[in-house]
């Protein structure tokens, strides 16, 4: 039975960087890896609609916090079989966003703490209703709000297709989800959580060691 490990931060963070540099750091200290980033455009209905929404193509949609949440839950709902499935194959299954980010979105997005009860809504709905396979351990990629945007921005800048959508663009949801983060990680909510610092270079071959060891049953 393999590892479920989650990278979490705010767009821009640097959560594609660090999977593709954990992966590479499990590979060589011998684990085999799967990795999958939500939401998967491109692959499922309900992610494809979430992006439209998200790029003011589908009405008031995106209005609808609970509505957005459901669209990135099912997204997820279609993938369980495959997460399972990758676990009893992989040593590490690692996932850049899983719940948390629906958590941590909604809840900012309405101005809730962890407390607020958005947070458990999402919880009941992905964790209790949808079964989805529990993290074992859950990475928060903590960086400062500007340094995100800046990122973001670069990346669409460098990268036509990838122009920021209503999340991306409103620094004040930003700055609210990254607390919501914050309390979450401190809450260890769904698993323990580790916090890095996102505005250095992560060093990957710690974090592999510190969420992997040959041989060692978790
Ligand atoms: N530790 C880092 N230091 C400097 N730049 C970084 C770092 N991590 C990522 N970047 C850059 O920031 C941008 C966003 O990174 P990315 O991994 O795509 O973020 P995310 O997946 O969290 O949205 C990319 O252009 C990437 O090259
Ligand atoms: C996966 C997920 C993403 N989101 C938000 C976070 C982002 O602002 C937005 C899009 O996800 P994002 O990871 O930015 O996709 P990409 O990097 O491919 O553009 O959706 C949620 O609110 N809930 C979720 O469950």
């Amino acid at each position: 039975m393999g590892r479920l490990i989650v990278i979490e931060g705010l767009d821009g963070a640097g959560k594609n960087t660090l999977t593709d540099a954990l992966t590479t750091a499990l590979h060589a200290a011998g684990a085999s890896v799967s990795t999958l980033a939500f939401p998967r455009y491109g692959e499922d209905i309900h992610a494809d609609l979430a992006r439209d929404a998200l790029h003011g193509r589908l009405g008031d949609l995106a209005d609808s916090v609970s509505g957005m949440a459901l669209l990135f839950a099912l997204d997820r709902y279609g993938a369980a079989g495959r997460i399972r499935a990758d676990l009893d194959r992989y040593d590490v299954v690692l996932l850049d966003r899983y719940v948390a980010s629906n958590a941590a979105y909604g809840a900012a997005r309405l101005r809730q703490d962890v407390d607020g009860g958005f947070v458990e809504w999402v919880r009941e709905l992905e964790m209790d209703r949808f079964a989805l396979p529990e993290p074992d351990a859950q990475i928060w990629l903590r960086v400062p709000t500007d340094l995100a945007a800046d990122r973001a921005r670069d990346r669409e800048r460098a990268d036509g297709a990838r122009a920021r959508d209503a999340y991306e663009s409103d620094a004040g949801l930003q700055e609210r989800c990254g607390q919501v983060y914050g309390q979450l990680a401190e809450r260890a909510w769904l698993s323990p959580w580790h916090v890095l610092d996102g505005a250095e270079r992560v060093d990957a071959e710690g974090l592999a060691a510190l969420l992997w060891r040959p041989g060692s049953a978790y």
